[in-house]
């Protein structure tokens, strides 16, 4: 069935965009969308002038900064030492890179963009089965940011998937496109397999300067060894073209939560990360990953290694499909700051944290920005 001969489709076609009902913003953007061809941005999508994205200075600072960009085939080779020294700088600066040449094969990373497209074009009653207001939902469609919460919203749908384990988490997922749950589990087999390579990496990278190597390391492989059960959430994006990007963003200024994320994206530009008071977008390289740092390694770092504030912009012309996973320690494990890294010259600077507290904070809180990781700093640095 065609989106537009969904149930109820014919029944908005001469509404006025102001007379939407707060239950249809509830259905999604992509439903909005396919079902009422707006030409004018409706006011529930409109941001106050101070958190509209302001295009002139993006380009200006897209042109003139370069993100760094880590090639996994070298940091795996004789050239380790090297990129691991520039990896610990990236994580220290902007908490962010691009990384290439990392072996996923192109095909899987293709098939996983190809069926997250298609189940965002699936009609609406086979979507709409994954909608719950329950964020502890192994599967979860949904809208916005935080579509309980915001009252302004973004324009993105998205599809949550926890990932951990895999097995028992793939008997949940969407049954359609019938390819979907063999491409995912694929995927997601990979950039856990990835994941742990580069966390491997980046312990070592936080452990260069310690005392005691031997027992720095142990402490490394300890670590490493809770990783392989560790959390896996996968998040489909989908950003719909948009009437008129400059009054709203597919999503607000927020970090992960996690470890690390790695990001997929299409070809089509729409990521922003915050860097120096600007926003800088992130070009796509083809077939690559941006590898952000969340909150999760910001603390467990003591504060050496920053989490990225980023943000996705919208365009009027093209919609944009991304693929988000973030990684971390199992969900029952606490997070602290590693003890290598805490000192009487450099105290510990954040409470410890679990995914209990997290989940609380968001439902009790505003998720945007930094500001959960705030609530967990002891210090504030001078
Ligand atoms: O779609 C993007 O470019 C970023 C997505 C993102 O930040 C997220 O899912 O947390
Ligand atoms: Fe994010």
């Amino acid at each position: 069935m065609s989106p537009a001969m969904e149930m109820g489709a014919e029944s908005w076609e001469n509404e006025d965009e102001d007379q939407i009902s707060e239950a249809k913003y509830q259905q999604g953007v992509k439903h909005l969308c396919d079902n009422i061809g707006i030409k004018r941005l409706p006011r529930k999508y409109i941001l106050p002038i101070s958190e509209r994205p302001i295009f002139k200075n993006a380009e200006k600072n897209a042109n003139c900064t370069n993100l760094p960009i880590i090639d996994f085939a070298q940091l795996q080779g004789s050239n380790r030492s090297q990129v691991l020294k520039n990896l610990s700088k990236a994580c220290e600066e902007n908490g962010l890179f691009q990384l290439v040449n990392h072996g996923i094969p192109r095909d899987v990373l293709n098939s996983m963009r190809d069926v997250t497209r298609r189940f965002f074009e699936l009609p609406y009653e086979e979507r709409s089965q994954y909608m719950s207001a329950d964020m502890g939902n192994l599967v979860r469609y949904g809208t916005s940011f935080n579509q309980n919460k915001d009252g302004v919203f973004t324009w993105r749908d998205f599809l949550k998937l926890t990932c951990n384990p895999l097995s028992d988490a793939i008997p949940h997922f969407p049954t359609f496109p019938l390819d979907f749950r063999t491409v995912v589990a694929t995927y997601a087999k990979e950039t856990k397999f990835l994941s742990i390579m580069l966390m491997e990496a980046i312990l070592e990278s936080l452990g260069l300067g310690c005392d005691d190597i031997n027992n720095t390391k142990m402490e490394e492989d300890d670590i490493l060894k809770e990783f392989q059960d560790g959390s896996h959430l996968m998040i489909l994006n989908c950003y719909p073209s948009c009437p008129q990007p400059d009054l709203t963003l597919g999503m607000p200024p927020h970090s992960d939560y996690g470890f690390i994320t790695l990001l997929l994206q299409d070809n089509v530009p729409g990521l922003q990360i915050e860097h120096d008071g600007n926003w800088i977008t992130v070009e796509p390289i083809p077939n690559s990953f941006v590898v952000n740092l969340g909150d999760h390694l910001e603390i467990f770092s003591n504060g050496k290694y920053k989490s990225v504030l980023h943000r996705v912009m919208v365009n009027s012309l093209r919609s944009r499909i991304t693929v988000a996973s973030l990684h971390s320690l199992p969900w029952a494990t606490t997070v602290r700051p590693w003890s290598r890294l805490i000192n009487e010259a450099n105290p510990k600077r954040y409470m410890d944290t679990d995914f209990t507290t997290f989940l609380a904070y968001i439902t009790s809180c505003e998720p945007k920005k930094k500001n959960f990781l705030e609530s967990r700093k002891l210090i504030t640095r001078q």
